[in-house]
């Protein structure tokens, strides 16, 4: 196979490929004059050269480089992602402005959230429809998304017409949802999808008011494909390709900076609107940076980048300066809100460093996301805390020695679809506990329902024991020090009088899980902070 690869600015941007067996012919058109306008005001006058493949069988591939006077036009060169803490009000938007603005070497892809808590209040109008009686204009929340986007349209100075057609059809589906007087997962993740689609077409028609050219895309419109998982979506690989194909033809056609929406794709049966899970516009910057192979993906949160621990549970919680892929992962995944479960994924395959800032404080140093890093030194990073767990304890009816136990409990897991995060085993006994995350968008009676068919059918090879409302105690740090940090751990816990139920060190090498009481989980958490980032006393067991 032969790849050609043109370096035009920050990175490579066009890569083509042909088989040796296809026949083909190649035509070089130069020097077409071209009026481009800058994203950041002005326009270049620019020419295009085109190198034009002809494949024999079906495929015309047309490369175009693009040239202003001064030689080679910008590419896009990163991603900056803002979450709904940074966009809370029209005051904020200005200033994700001027931040955007501070970095004029860049040529960002902007993701955006919905404003604020948007996405709650949806899902609350949605559950109100469905189950009250009462007019759908009368909805709290409604009222209060409608007044959040109106308010922030006038003060920004915009045209009220920019969301009203979407505000309508927000109401509409309301309506509908009370008729049917039913909220499926289909219809939460078109409803929620309303938040995303309001916030970038008024971050973009605020910016284009100010003379930055920007254009608006749904990612639903524009390549994220998904699978048909409401709710809980994941990327399909056909994403890449047709992101990048997109961004980068606008671009070159026209170059405005992007902004997109986070969170939503299209499912690939359904072609109905879906959601990547909460949290999910961490994901969709990672799927761009890796789709347009760019130099950095850049997360804007409202916290000086991952820390120590969840400042919800610990204010003194310090920012981790630096992160491994593999960290960050395990951290997101058991249960560090800061980042989407899935969103290391893209970075760590496409080996693009992710950057955790806040925009609230944009001078700290935030933390840095990369293949690998100095773990010389590093002992614990963070302390991780996933709650409302449910546990089971599965011991074999068969005698000892029995083969095939491990591979028929999973089996069952397997036919129920249900995911598991952490598992210890012995040859005739298995604890382990259920993923909360594939449980948690589903009705409650389901979920009830769902574990007693889990035990059900366990119980046809094992006895069972099902033990809820546990929490995993996660210590993400260097396991080749796994001995200290288990010594120091289990010191903590035995003054603290906390008894761990279940302890499994991942093959991660980056994780150790500890299995406690709901109850006691938030101590345990302080009480090991305090001891491993606080005390300074790690040297006294190194
Ligand atoms: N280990 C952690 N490091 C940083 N933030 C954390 C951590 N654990 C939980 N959080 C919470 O995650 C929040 C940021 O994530 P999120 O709300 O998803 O941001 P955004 O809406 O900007 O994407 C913080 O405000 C903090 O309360
Ligand atoms: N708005 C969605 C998607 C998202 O990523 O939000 P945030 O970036 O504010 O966590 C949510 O609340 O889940």
């Amino acid at each position: 196979m032969a790849t050609a690869t043109y370096l035009c600015g920050v990175k490579t941007p066009f890569h083509f490929s042909i088989r040796p067996p296809l026949q083909y012919s190649r035509s070089f058109c130069s020097h077409q004059p071209l009026n481009l306008a800058s994203p950041f005001g002005g326009s270049i006058q620019a020419q295009t050269s085109c190198l034009r493949v002809v494949c024999n069988v079906q495929n015309v591939h047309v490369v175009t480089r693009t040239e202003s006077p001064q030689g080679l036009i910008k590419q896009l060169s990163c991603v900056m992602k803002f979450g709904g803490s940074s966009l809370a009000s029209a005051e904020r938007m200005k200033e994700v402005a001027d931040l955007i603005l501070s970095f004029p070497q860049e040529c960002p892809v902007i993701v955006l959230s919905a404003m604020g808590k948007t996405t709650n209040k949806l899902l609350m109008a949605g559950e109100k429809a469905a189950t009250c009686v009462s007019a759908v204009t009368e909805i709290d929340e409604l009222s209060f998304v409608k007044e959040l986007h109106h308010r922030t349209v006038d003060e920004l100075g915009l045209e009220k017409t920019l969301i009203t057609d979407h505000l309508e059809k927000l109401e509409r589906l309301l309506n509908g949802i009370a008729v049917l007087k039913e909220f499926t997962p289909r219809a939460k993740d078109y409803l929620v999808s309303f938040g995303e689609c309001m916030s970038t077409r008024i971050f973009s028609a605020y910016l284009n008011k100010i003379g930055v050219k920007a254009r608006q895309y749904d990612a639903f419109d524009m390549g994220f494909i998904t699978t048909d998982d409401f709710t809980n979506a994941d990327i399909l690989e056909a994403t890449y390709p047709a992101v990048a194909k997109r961004l980068r033809g606008d671009w070159i056609k026209d170059p405005a900076i992007p902004i997109v929406t986070g969170f939503l794709g299209k499912g690939w049966r359904t072609c109905a609107v879906t959601t990547l899970g909460r949290g999910g516009s961490d994901l969709t910057a990672t799927t761009i940076g890796k789709a347009l192979g760019l130099r950095e993906i850049q997360v804007w949160k409202d916290v000086d980048g991952v820390l120590t621990c969840d400042p919800n549970i610990y204010s003194g919680a310090e920012p981790v300066p630096y992160l491994t892929f593999d960290e960050a992962a395990e951290l997101a995944y058991f249960g560090a809100q800061v980042l989407h479960p899935q969103s290391m994924r893209p970075a760590r395959e496409g080996d693009i460093p992710v950057r955790v800032k806040n925009s609230y404080n944009p001078n700290a140093p935030g933390t840095l996301i990369t293949k690998s890093r100095d773990m010389s030194k590093a002992v614990l990073t963070s302390i991780v805390l996933k709650r409302n767990v449910t546990m089971l304890d599965i011991v074999s009816t068969r005698m000892l020695g029995q083969f095939g136990f491990l591979a028929k409990v999973f089996s069952i897991f397997e036919d129920l679809g249900i995911s598991v995060d952490v598992v210890a085993t012995s040859e005739v006994s298995i604890s382990l506990t259920l993923d909360p995350s594939k449980l948690w968008n589903r009705e409650l009676i389901q979920q009830a329902s769902e574990l007693d068919h889990v035990v059900e059918e366990l119980e046809k090879i094992a006895k069972v024991n099902l033990l809820q409302h546990r929490s995993i105690i996660s210590l993400i740090g260097n396991v080749q020090r796994s001995s200290l940090v288990l010594e120091k751990a289990f010191r903590v816990l035995r003054m603290n009088s906390v008894n761990v139920q279940m302890i499994s060190q991942g093959a991660s090498k980056v994780n150790i899980s500890l299995i406690v009481n709901d109850s006691e989980a938030e101590r345990c958490v302080k009480a090991l902070h305090s001891a491993f980032f606080e005390e300074g006393d790690l040297s006294d067991i190194n």
